[in-house]
């Protein structure tokens, strides 16, 4: 499903993707995982086709990045992409209008379990409010592939836990393969099925979380703090 050889990507001061090469299969629940600055947004966006790396290559579908597996990949950034003055329901309408393989039903399904209303202003909600509303629009796609970068980022701590239960309800295992980056490792620890830990732009340790686990004999948050200590 995705393919990633030999990825460069540098900033002026920063290698901020240093020679990453992954294969994933469909229907796997990937944890990227590392401390700030380790590299995650960066090749995230690259997988998006956002950010254009230096050198290497990446494969969505056996396909290079381009208009056809932008198609196909639901992003979720970091930061807000919506417009202050636009309603909940326009966002849904604007983003719904732009991709083939949006699901009206679904996405009012999540914007009910997000607590959203289609009236409230996109300026008015609490970033919180705003965290939920890019995981509402990335979910409501049927796209093959899901990126979500620090999805849980600005939630309450309250809400993360039924947030990570619905993310897994609205995942369609199997068909759907999907990249969660954090570093928040035990909030998500349970979805996981494969995991790479990145270190400035590298990877410092990858495999199947089971397998990580009965290795390391410890969970994955565990090994996040060795790893990182
Ligand atoms: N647009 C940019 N211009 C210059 N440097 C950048 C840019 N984007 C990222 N970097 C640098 O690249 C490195 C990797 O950043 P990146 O945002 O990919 O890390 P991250 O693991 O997602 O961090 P965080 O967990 O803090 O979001 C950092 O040193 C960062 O400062």
């Amino acid at each position: 499903m995705l393919e990633v050889h030999d990825l460069v990507k540098r900033y002026p001061g920063a290698d901020a993707v240093n020679g990453i090469s992954l294969i994933l299969q469909r229907g796997t629940v990937l944890g990227l995982l590392g401390p700030n600055g380790s590299g995650k947004s960066t090749l995230l966006k690259t997988v998006a086709g956002l950010v254009h790396p230096d050198s290497g290559e990446i494969r969505v579908e056996g396909l290079p990045v381009g208009t056809a597996t932008k198609a196909r990949v639901a992003y979720l950034p970091e930061v807000d992409p919506f417009h202050r003055w636009m309603r909940v329901g326009q966002v849904l309408d604007l983003v719904g209008a732009f991709y083939g393989d949006w699901d009206p039903a679904r996405a009012q399904e999540l914007l009910h379990f997000m607590n959203l209303t289609p009236d409230a202003k996109v300026g008015s909600l609490s970033k919180g409010m705003r965290a939920r509303l890019r995981l509402v629009v990335t979910l409501a796609r049927n796209a093959p592939l899901l990126l979500l970068d620090e999805p849980l980022s600005g939630i309450d701590v309250a809400s993360r836990a039924r947030i990570i239960q619905g993310l897994i309800r609205q995942y369609r295992g199997g068909e759907q393969t999907l990249v969660v980056s954090t570093h928040e490792v035990g909030e998500v620890e349970g979805i996981l099925e494969r995991v790479v830990f990145l270190e400035t732009g590298r990877i410092r340790l990858e495999g199947e979380a089971d397998a990580l686990r009965d290795e390391h004999g410890g969970s994955l948050q565990q090994i996040f703090e060795e790893v990182f200590a």
